[in-house]
């Protein structure tokens, strides 16, 4: 009889959104389905996937998350995300339920876009694409264009594209939508989440369904159980990129193939034990602020304390706290990843966080 396809949803979003801790939360109460995790990260240290190991959850054990950090998903879709997919095909134990979860500076659609691959569409289907909105960061402004700033640069360029790379991904990310997560209405009054829906809602054509949440606290029963085939609707959520090859190939205008990273660059920092970690978060709010660092996160080893320090910081929001002790054969390091966009001085950025330690 015929294989009923297996369901794969794509949780998405820009950096620091809380896709992580949706997840985190979806394994505690995901009832008994088996999941299968595949966390992709930008900057090679695997710091949602340690995390999430390190939850504990039965119906999702070690082997069941799956890591792919050597870039992003939607860059290294054939080379990574395919034949990763196709292993855990073969596994004699299938998940109930694949869950992927993109960088934060991932588009979404090459990623639906792969599973219209022949050896796999036939044996798994997008359930759906979530997509986890930061709504303090949207409602501080981080995705609008500065617009007279764009507007003095189109001066002198005309063929400068109306947004900006994180407003592109920021709307690429919510087109490609089933669900769109507005997260951290914690941090906002009922006016500032009104204003977000609003700004979320000019920005996409279409209508998909719009949830918002704190600390991630999405039940899994809304998360999993979408049944939208979101591969078989791509042609109805183009990303800008998409959009302007097809615009330029009807026009016959030859054009470069730009990737959409080249905007954003990351790093990653090992440093000595931080004895005082609250002082060194306290010195590194400026150095973010000086340098616009997107996300900064990874773990601090604190002396005398048994337990790993995380830090997470979302621009110059940063939390830190304990999450497990430092196994015995692990190294205790002090290791963070630093994102940033490009045209930031790498060097300068480098000497300030090590100055804050
Ligand atoms: N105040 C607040 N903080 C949140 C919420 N959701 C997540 N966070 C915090 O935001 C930070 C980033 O959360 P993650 O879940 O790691 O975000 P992410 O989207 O997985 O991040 P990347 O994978 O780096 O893109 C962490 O410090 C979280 O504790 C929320 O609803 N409210």
């Amino acid at each position: 009889m015929l294989q009923q396809k297996i369901p794969a949803t794509v949780i998405t979003g820009f950096l620091g959104a809380g896709k992580t801790t949706i997840i985190r939360n979806m394994l505690m109460n995901a009832g008994g389905k088996k999941i299968a995790l595949i966390i992709n990260e930008f900057g090679d240290l695997g710091v949602d996937g340690d995390v999430l190991k390190g939850c504990g959850a039965e119906n999702c054990t070690e082997d069941d998350i799956i890591e792919l950090t050597n870039g992003c998903i939607c860059c290294t879709v054939a080379d990574d995300f395919i034949p990763t997919m196709q292993r855990l095909l073969e596994r004699d134990v299938k998940p109930d339920h694949i869950v992927i979860e993109t960088s934060g500076l991932a588009l979404p659609q090459p990623l639906v876009a792969a599973f219209n691959w022949p050896d796999i569409r036939t044996r798994v289907t997008v359930d759906g694409v979530v997509t986890v909105v930061d709504s303090a960061a949207v409602a501080a402004g981080r995705f609008a264009d500065d617009h007279d700033k764009v507007d003095a640069a189109r001066v002198l360029d005309e063929g400068l594209d109306h947004d900006s790379p994180l407003e592109e991904l920021f709307e690429d990310q919510l087109t490609c939508a089933d669900l769109i997560v507005l997260n951290k209405t914690d941090l906002l009054d009922a006016e500032g989440i009104a204003k977000v829906r609003a700004e979320v809602a000019e920005r996409i054509h279409r209508k998909p369904t719009l949830i918002e949440a704190k600390n991630g606290d999405v039940p899994a029963f809304v998360l999993l159980g979408l049944g939208a085939s979101t591969e078989g609707d791509i042609e109805n959520r183009k990303s800008h990129h998409e959009l302007e090859h097809e615009a330029l190939h009807e026009s016959g205008e030859a054009h470069e193939h730009h990737h959409d990273h080249d905007e954003f660059e990351s790093f990653v920092m090992k440093l000595g034990a931080i004895a005082d970690p609250l002082a060194f978060v306290d010195r590194l709010k400026p150095v973010i602020e000086t340098h616009d660092v997107l996300r900064l996160k990874g773990f601090i080893d604190v002396p005398g304390k048994p337990m790993r320090l995380v830090i997470q910081a979302v621009g110059s929001r940063i939390d830190t706290y304990f999450d497990r002790p430092w196994s015995a054969g692990e190294k205790r390091e002090t290791r963070l990843v630093v994102i940033g966009l490009h045209e930031w001085d790498f060097g300068a950025v480098v000497e300030a966080v090590q100055a804050a330690a």
